[in-house]
């Protein structure tokens, strides 16, 4: 039977964590929440979730808009196995109480706090410390970039140290209310970025340093890392390790992928949404000097961390072990298939 899940706060993860559950056999999504009657409320409807409202006093302002909602989130709640948690930055935490209250197993984003959780994770880095876990927060979308990243070459072959610097973009597509429209701007300005420490919450023998800047633009991160090695390695050592983890995919400038723009029109013809699950690595960025190896990756922002939401799932309620879980949801999201 399939396990029930709760999507909290219907926003650009939200939504795509239900659609990614939707896709497997093993989980059902019960209902989302949203906080007020608008478009994606409307088409969430459309859709065939069922509506809750996240904020219980606003049941009134949903109806008052003729939006029926199926209850509230503690409504919800009460008929879940597990909730995925989508709210905003911080609101996760406050959240928690209530999970607590109820005794529902909940996952959080990125953008909560470590202490948060029990666990941070990583699906190939770190599956197994999720298993049976009440709490669990999967990382933010750089630091999941990242992680997948170093794993992939840490697993082969040991590494000194990490230094990696980040250019952000700025908002996600659909924010109206706050951008950068001109400027670079380091954040923060006093160095390390979130970044580094939260790779360290998941591998935590990591010595690794990160910068970050906001640039103009909407649809993906940039990451320029550098990494000491151990040992001699050469540019195809790294490249056969990326070249079989699908959750990374090779793109060559040779084949017109010059900037992130194009990256995207590729992942527009390529799935839903242009959502890009994969960490999009530049091959022929990738080259060894005096022992260390530099390699320059895009991340899409908004979906990156949805296959880990679904692999966190089946961790947390013992579902399937983690060459299962991910081989499942790397079928089910068509991630690391081209046609
Ligand atoms: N957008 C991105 O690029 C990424 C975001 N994240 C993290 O995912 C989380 C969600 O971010 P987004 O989806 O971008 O935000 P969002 O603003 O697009 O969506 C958040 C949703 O939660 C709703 N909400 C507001 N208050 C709520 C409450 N008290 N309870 C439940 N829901 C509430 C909002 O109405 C909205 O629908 C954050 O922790 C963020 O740091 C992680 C990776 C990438
Ligand atoms: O997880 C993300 O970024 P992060 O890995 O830099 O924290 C998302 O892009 C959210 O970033 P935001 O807090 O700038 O909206």
């Amino acid at each position: 039977m399939a396990v029930k899940v709760a999507v909290n706060g219907y926003g650009t993860i939200g939504k795509r964590v239900a659609d990614a559950i939707s896709l497997q056999k093993d989980m059902e999504v019960v209902g989302v929440t949203k906080t007020k009657p608008d478009f994606d409320a409307k088409m969430a409807i459309k859709k065939g979730y069922r509506l809750y409202a996240a904020i219980p006093d606003r049941v009134k302002v949903f109806e008052s808009a003729g939006l029926e909602v199926e209850g509230t989130i503690e409504d919800l709640l009460k008929e879940v196995d597990i909730v995925v948690d989508c709210s905003p930055n911080k609101i996760g935490a406050e959240n928690k109480k209530l999970y607590e209250k109820l005794g529902v197993k909940a996952i959080f984003q990125g953008g909560e706090k470590k202490d948060v959780a029990e666990v941070s994770f990583n699906a190939i880095a770190n599956y197994e410390e999720a298993v049976g876990k009440q709490f669990v927060r999967v990382v933010s979308c750089n630091t999941t970039g990242l992680t997948r990243l170093i794993y992939t070459i840490k697993k082969n072959f040991p590494i000194k140290k990490v230094r990696a610097t980040m250019i952000r973009r700025v908002v996600d597509p659909k924010e109206d209310k706050k951008g950068l429209v001109n400027g670079i701007q380091p954040n923060p300005i006093k160095l390390p970025s979130h970044h580094g420490p939260d790779v360290q919450s998941i591998l935590p023998d990591v010595n690794i340093i990160t910068a970050a800047f906001k640039v103009p633009t909407t649809i993906m991160h940039v990451h320029s890392v550098a990494i000491e090695m151990e040992k001699d390695i050469s540019e195809e050592d790294i490249k056969s390790a990326f070249a079989e983890e699908p959750r990374i995919m090779l793109f060559n400038s040779e084949d017109g992928f010059t900037s992130t723009a194009k990256i995207i029109e590729f992942a527009r013809d390529l799935r839903l949404r242009y959502d890009l699950y994969e960490n999009a690595v530049w091959e022929d960025s990738i080259g060894v000097v005096d022992g260390e190896v530099y390699v320059t990756q895009a991340i899409n922002q908004e979906s990156i961390v949805i296959p880990e939401n679904i692999d966190a799932i089946r961790a947390m309620l013992e579902l399937m072990d983690k060459e299962e879980s991910i081989k499942e949801t790397n079928r089910t999201l068509k991630i690391g298939v081209l046609d």
